[in-house]
């Protein structure tokens, strides 16, 4: 394999895989403390809040939590405290349950006021990446930001962020958040991060776990071209930044080397 392809590690078990993850998230703290004194993040919703918690709240926690910013790879276009957020999910699943010692994360969810199935998406999505410019300020306002790291689900249609197989969104090149009104997954009105800008970050992690990723995570790994689907082009964008960490159930079968 070279230097330049993602890393694929499967692990036996949830157990297991927590573990790793939690190795894999302190290191990239560490060196984005080091570089400056901030730890900034996106993350994704579905089974990745829960996984967190098990990977960083578990015996002996460890991170420095005050110094996180959190943001979201993508959101629903909904109130902050409906069942479909995916900022309630992190609250509930994750924020919610860091003991206050370890400090308390910024987090950055969607401008609330216009988290509304009924209205156009795009200026959530405007008001979002005037959010990400603020902090990336510094950086230069064309240049794209760089996240210490991102953290993404993958969907078993291949898709991921609220980017999904064959939509147009696939092909934006200068938005940093994108507004989607057709959404394959309800609901159908949601702000993503863009390729670019998940490409851009420093770090990139998946978690898939569970035989109903199988099938997508042959065509990922193993297909031509991964078949253009979301997750496999942002292997394709950003290579060996880019780790996969998932369980025996959904890679069974997949030929390409682990580690
Ligand atoms: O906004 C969404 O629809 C979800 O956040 C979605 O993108 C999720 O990350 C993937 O479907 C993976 O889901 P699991 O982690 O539950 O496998």
């Amino acid at each position: 394999m070279s230097n330049t392809q993602p890393h694929l590690y499967t692990f036996p078990g949830k157990a297991e895989l927590a573990e790793n993850l939690r190795q894999y998230i302190l290191k990239a703290e560490t060196a984005a403390l080091a570089r400056h004194d901030t730890f900034r993040l996106a993350v994704s919703g579905g089974s990745l809040p829960v996984i967190l918690a098990e990977a960083l709240l578990g015996d002996s926690p460890a991170s420095q939590f005050g110094k996180w910013d959190i943001f979201f790879a993508d959101e629903r276009a909904v109130p902050l405290d409906h069942a479909d957020s995916n900022y309630y999910l992190l609250k509930e699943e994750f924020l919610n349950k860091i003991p206050t010692e370890l400090g308390t994360p910024s987090v950055h969810p969607i401008a609330e006021k216009h988290a509304n199935q009924d209205d156009d998406p795009k200026q959530l999505a405007d008001l979002y990446q005037a959010d990400l410019k603020r902090t990336f300020t510094g950086e230069g306002s064309d240049t794209l930001p760089a996240f210490d790291l991102i953290l993404l689900g993958c969907g078993p249609d291949g898709h991921t962020c609220s980017l999904f197989p064959g939509h147009g969104l696939l092909n934006e090149k200068t938005a940093w958040v994108a507004a989607i009104s057709d959404s394959p997954k309800p609901p159908p009105k949601r702000i993503t991060l863009t390729l670019p800008v998940v490409a851009a970050a420093a770090q990139i992690a998946f978690v898939a776990t569970g035989g109903g990723k199988k099938e997508i995570m042959r065509d990922i790994f193993d297909s031509e071209d991964g078949r253009g689907l979301p997750s496999a082009l942002v292997n394709q964008a950003a290579g060996d930044k880019v780790s996969w960490f998932t369980d025996s159930p959904a890679t069974e079968g997949v030929a390409y080397s682990r580690g």
